[in-house]
């Protein structure tokens, strides 16, 4: 059975961050993940987690400025140094929470640039090495171009080439199934080809990022094939809540309480 993580930069959104650990447990979750913890406490969010007794699935390295709309640096050939300080912001709040991968960001940048592939290439290759003496995992996200127009890592088929080129053994695709069905469809027979890779999954409804009940896909399916793959890590629920997010728990409700 999945061990579902609640994203807490979409959900519970009701209390502030903090909260939503306790909220988050509260409503049966026993894991969670979320973009960016830097505004807190590396202490704080560790003493949250521990205090509901969550585990912590994924979280995001440093993007730049999110609100000017960098989405990360590791494709930017000028952004190098940045890149490697971020890794020493997240490095903290990996050994606060204990978490075992982190999303390392591609940014705005053309794939088909060789220059672009050949500082993404290096940024990743830097940031494996980086934390895989912390037992830390760095996972790549394909990202549709609809939600990010003009994000550098959009194709599933290119981050798959590249992990199997680089052969970093703490390398791994984070598969949004919410990307892959925007950007190529044909999910479960991605979800099999990929599976040796997969390192993180993330879910959300399509074509409207809510709870994962309805829609294009059907999501009881494909919560079946992940077991039938044997997917042993986590799914983040990386949806937006329609209204009140323990108002839209009823599709969790026979996974509740899956201890990781
Ligand atoms: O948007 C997504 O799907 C990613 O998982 C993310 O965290 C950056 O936006
Ligand atoms: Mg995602």
């Amino acid at each position: 059975m999945p061990r579902f993580a609640a994203n807490l930069s979409m959900m519970f959104t009701e209390v502030p961050f903090l909260d939503r650990f306790d909220a988050a447990a509260q409503a049966g979750f026993t894991a969670v993940e979320f973009l960016f913890p830097y505004e807190h406490p590396a202490e704080a969010v560790g003493e949250r987690l521990k205090r509901n007794g969550l585990t912590q699935a994924l979280f995001n390295l440093p993007p730049g400025d999110w609100n000017a709309g960098e989405k990360g640096f590791a494709a930017l050939p000028a952004r190098f140094a940045d890149l490697k300080a971020s890794l020493e912001t997240a490095l903290p709040y990996a050994k606060a929470t204990g978490v075992k991968r982190l999303h390392l960001m591609a940014g705005i940048a053309n794939r088909g640039e060789r220059v672009a592939i050949e500082a993404f290439y290096k940024s990743v290759a830097w940031a494996a090495e980086f934390f895989g003496p912390h037992g830390i995992d760095i996972v790549l996200e394909p990202i549709n171009s609809r939600n990010v127009p003009g994000y550098f890592l959009n194709d599933f088929g290119f981050a798959r080439d590249l992990i199997h080129e680089l052969r970093l053994p703490n390398l791994k695709l984070q598969f949004d199934i919410y990307h892959c069905q925007i950007i190529h469809g044909d999910v479960t027979m991605r979800l099999r080809e990929m599976m040796p890779i997969i390192g993180h999954v993330q879910i959300a409804s399509i074509p409207s990022r809510n709870e994962p009940d309805g829609e294009e896909l059907n999501y009881p399916f494909l919560f079946a094939e992940l077991d039938r793959l044997g997917y042993a890590g986590f799914v983040g629920c990386e949806y937006n809540p329609r209204g009140k997010t323990t108002d839209g728990l009823a599709w969790f409700k026979p996974y509740a309480g899956v201890k990781p």
